[in-house]
């Protein structure tokens, strides 16, 4: 199976006025293959989110290197970065951001005008294949700001799919969700990214929703540069 994340030797450090920066995070090797799921849990501030953000090229380590698809992100410009992200990953939101006045199938179209490779009717068409796939062709002209939050979290995913990206990253996508929507939501994700071949990496504090995952990854065994409060004061 192709490996389609690849991480080795990854160093980031917080920029400092002391001009002694401390680490936030060491990953020595990180990868995943093509198709593959993971969970990434972790106590607050263990560098979950900091993870993700630089994989999705958001931000650049200090030192080591990131593959992904083959193409090593750590050595590209952040314009390059941001067009590498638009091509091939798909970001999932805690707060899924989207446009409150805009309709359901607005703010999946939104994505269309940013990639602008299909035409208008073809990404209607899509946006809608995409609403109905999360169940939500009922909610298809509704605002945004009206859906509840797990419908809401149903369109963000339906939005993140729209460029059938290679990679999706999903930030705590349930942490605003009842326990049972989340768990709902999360099965949507898993089966949908299934279907498509896609790796799925998803920061969780949930237990239930680490549970559906065969992978689950720890943040303070994978980042060197977490060391738990508890132990600080000790
Ligand atoms: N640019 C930055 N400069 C300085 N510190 C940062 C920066 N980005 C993140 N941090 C710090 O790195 C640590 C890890 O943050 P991160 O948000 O990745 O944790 P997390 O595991 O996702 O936490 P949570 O579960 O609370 O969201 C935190 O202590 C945070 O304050």
């Amino acid at each position: 199976m192709t490996t389609i994340i690849e991480c080795s030797g990854i160093e980031l450090r917080a920029s400092s006025d002391s001009g002694n920066p401390e680490p936030l995070l060491k990953i020595n090797t990180f990868t995943m293959k093509q198709s593959e799921q993971a969970a990434i849990m972790g106590p607050s501030g263990s560098g979950k989110s900091t993870l993700l953000h630089l994989l999705a090229g958001l931000i650049k380590p200090n030192n080591g290197s990131i593959q992904l698809l083959g193409q090593a992100i750590h050595a590209l410009s952040e314009k390059e970065r941001d067009h590498f992200r638009g091509a091939n990953i798909g970001y999932i939101f805690q707060q899924f951001h989207l446009f409150p006045h805009l309709t359901a199938l607005e703010n999946i179209m939104m994505q269309h005008i940013i990639t602008s490779r299909l035409s208008a009717r073809e990404a209607k068409e899509k946006a809608q294949f995409l609403l109905d796939k999360v169940r939500l062709s009922h909610r298809v002209h509704y605002r945004a700001g009206m859906l509840s939050r797990g419908e809401q979290q149903r369109v963000a995913i339906a939005r993140a799919l729209f460029h059938e990206p290679k990679i999706i990253l999903a930030d705590e996508p349930t942490g605003n969700l009842d326990s049972k929507t989340g768990l709902d939501i999360m099965t949507y994700l898993i089966e949908l990214c299934r279907e498509a071949g896609q790796t799925l990496l998803v920061v969780t504090h949930d237990e239930q929703i680490g549970s559906l995952f065969s992978r689950v990854e720890h943040m303070q065994k994978l980042n060197e540069a977490y060391y738990p409060i508890t132990e600080i004061k000790q």
